[in-house]
């Protein structure tokens, strides 16, 4: 059963009616290249939103810009009512890179120790240490795990215990690159439920990239891209329905088709 009662002080409650995450002709250049290209949309609360497409079409960017590593960022993007890269952002989003941090030679608890004394250093916090470290263990389903060597974890579990970093801070924001490349799909359908759960008992938001479409069937809504460019953003069931297609991959496809479409018109037209 999972506990996300907080010891620290929550932080104020952002209006209901205000996106996690509002996008306005979003611009990003990497290397002399333009690699996001106005992008405009809006990321709902306490949903989990998939970030799906090919790979190199711009997700890991589109994710480090809202998380506010990203260099180069032009236009409006706001992270839960403020402007990505806020130092107060920092501790109410929690960001799992695609190639996670996690020390070897560390036991998982330890591995988390770590983290919190880096997120909530001194000695007076040593008690509320130990009680986010034992949640957020608990919180991957890995308690009985604790003290093996992550050196010794599955791809599977060393995936959790990045996931088990991340909700160190009870984050209200959780920005997950590829959380289930390269596992078995009982592992996928588990980490999946994870989300859910986190989704449902938390109310955080969750931000999922993914580039296996079947992945995206399990998300509440689906930003799709292509090329730097956002192809559609709604559910599951509109995409699906509004393409006349039977699954996402398909939509996807037909998209990709009617994008090339117009601007092969386009280019005919100038
Ligand atoms: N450090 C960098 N300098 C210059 N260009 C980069 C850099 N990193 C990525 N790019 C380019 O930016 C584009 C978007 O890359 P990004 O990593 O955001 O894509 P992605 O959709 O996350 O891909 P993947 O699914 O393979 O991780 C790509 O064309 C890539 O070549």
């Amino acid at each position: 059963m999972m506990n996300y009662e907080s010891t620290r002080t929550d932080p104020p409650e952002p209006a209901p009616e205000e996106p996690a995450v509002r996008a306005e002709a979003l611009n990003v250049v990497r290397g002399g290249r333009q690699v996001l290209r106005d992008l405009s949309f809006t990321v709902p609360h306490g949903q989990i939103t998939g970030l799906l497409g090919p790979s190199g079409c711009g997700k890991t960017t589109l994710m480090r810009s809202i998380v506010g590593t990203q260099a180069k960022v032009t236009g409006t993007l706001d992270v839960l009512g403020r402007p990505a890269g806020d130092a107060a952002l920092r501790s109410r989003i929690g960001y799992v890179t695609q190639d996670p941090s996690v020390y070897d030679d560390l036991t998982i608890r330890q591995n988390l120790h770590y983290f919190a004394a880096i997120l909530d250093p001194g000695r007076a916090a040593a008690e509320r240490r130990h009680n986010n470290v034992a949640r957020a263990i608990a919180d991957v389903d890995l308690t009985s795990h604790a003290d093996a060597l992550a050196g010794n974890l599955s791809g599977g579990q060393r995936s959790r215990v990045s996931l088990a970093v991340a909700l160190l801070g009870t984050p209200e924001l959780l920005v997950l690159d590829e959380p289930t490349v390269g596992l078995d799909p009982v592992l996928r359908r588990d980490l999946w439920n994870l989300f859910h759960r986190i989704a449902d008992e938390r109310g955080a938001t969750l931000l999922v990239s993914s580039h296996v479409m079947d992945e995206a069937e399990r998300c509440h809504r689906l930003l799709l891209m292509r090329d730097g460019e956002i192809l559609a953003d709604d559910t599951p069931e509109a995409l699906r329905s509004s393409t006349r297609t039977d699954t996402v991959e398909a939509a996807f496809l037909h998209l990709v088709d009617q994008a090339a479409a117009t601007g092969t018109r386009k280019e005919t037209v100038r």
